[in-house]
């Protein structure tokens, strides 16, 4: 079946449909991970975003469906060269193309991927549309503008009870479960939505970790956030991760910005110190260095590529995080350390 990739700047392309049949919009972004594609599309950060696979194949080892990173494909649609999609195997015995139409997520296959992120590259993520008619729309809807962390947010309050005495208020902006995963393996969590009467909690906790998440760091829905974060923080440790790091220097008076096609990928080097990571990369918006300045928080990691602040730290107290993923997930496991670091601030042994 004929399927059209619409872009804004008034290119079409052509190739064919799979995955569900309706029809999807959202910013066109790319990853250029190579493996990891079910983590990938089930990561909620990606909501309102349709991802490109800069590597030409892809599906092509079966699903395990213990890998994905929430309940559901959380991309708005998927674009690949040449994708096996109806390979099916594996312990779900279900296929890329049966998958993606039971998330409800339109994908199409066969489009000049290479061509698609060159262009990315030269005028910065696009908005567009995948459709079945090549007929375009009347309006590109900027899905970077909506609310979309009330979308991915856990609804109800959890708890997490992983044995260990040290616990973590965990603020759902759109989490990985890897993220969950790896904090549960220093203390229980309270995990809770976004928008949560922070003022009236009634239960102890020892620190405070904001995970990543869809959208604009700067939506003003996450205000009441950013405000308690702002309190909090010269009381408790507070720990983030991508959008809970750009949170935290929102908070803190920096600012952010949208990069022109921002880090999806999983071997960025960045610069710690005196050593190079290679870490997992999903982020569009950037905390603004020069903002810091005057400001409690300092710089402490760079993306070695094109200087992107990758983490940052409170100059005096134990408030820190970071843009890129030490959970991986996919990715290799250079950063594990920052989980380390989170046990020793709350006093724990490693
Ligand atoms: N993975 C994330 O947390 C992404 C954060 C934010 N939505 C961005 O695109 O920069």
């Amino acid at each position: 079946m004929k399927r059209y990739l619409l872009l804004e700047d008034g290119t079409t392309y052509e190739g064919t449909g799979y995955g569900y049949e309706g029809e999807t919009n959202g910013e066109i972004v790319f990853t250029t991970s190579m493996s990891g594609y079910l983590e990938t599309i089930t990561d909620p950060s990606y909501a309102g975003e349709i991802l490109i696979f800069a590597f030409p194949e892809i599906a092509n080892y079966p699903l395990n469906l213990e890998h994905m990173e929430s309940s559901k494909v959380q991309v708005a649609g998927i674009i690949t060269k040449d994708a096996h999609a109806i390979f099916s195997g594996g312990e779900s015995g279900t296929g890329f193309n049966e998958f993606l139409k039971q998330n409800m997520v339109p994908a199409i296959d066969g489009i000049d991927t290479r061509s698609l992120v060159e262009k990315i590259r030269e005028s910065g993520a696009i908005k567009g549309y995948i459709r079945n008619k090549n007929e375009f729309p009347d309006k590109f809807e900027d899905t970077m503008d909506l609310d979309l962390v009330s979308r991915v947010s856990i609804k109800k309050y959890k708890y997490y009870n992983s044995g260990h005495k040290k616990e973590i208020l965990f603020i759902d902006v759109g989490t990985k479960n890897s993220l969950i995963k790896r904090l549960s393996e220093t203390a229980s969590l309270h995990i809770v939505p976004y928008n949560y009467d922070f003022f009236n909690i009634k239960f102890h906790y020892d620190a405070i970790f904001i995970p990543n998440g869809p959208g604009n760091p700067d939506h003003s829905s996450l205000e009441p956030l950013r405000a308690f974060i702002r309190e909090k923080s010269s009381s408790m440790p507070v720990m983030g991760v991508c959008l809970g790091n750009q949170l935290i220097a929102l908070s803190m008076g920096g600012k952010t910005e949208k990069m022109k096609y921002g880090h999806r990928g999983i071997n960025h080097a960045v610069l710690i110190g005196n050593r190079v990571y290679i870490t997992s990369h999903n982020h569009g918006y950037a905390v603004n260095g020069d903002s810091l300045k005057g400001t409690c928080m300092e710089i402490c990691g760079t993306d070695i590529n094109d200087g992107t602040v990758e983490m940052i730290k409170h100059r005096e107290l134990p408030v820190f995080s970071v843009q890129f993923h030490p959970e991986a997930y996919p990715g290799p496991y250079d950063s594990t350390w920052f989980f380390n670091d989170i046990k020793t601030t709350l006093g724990e042994k490693i």
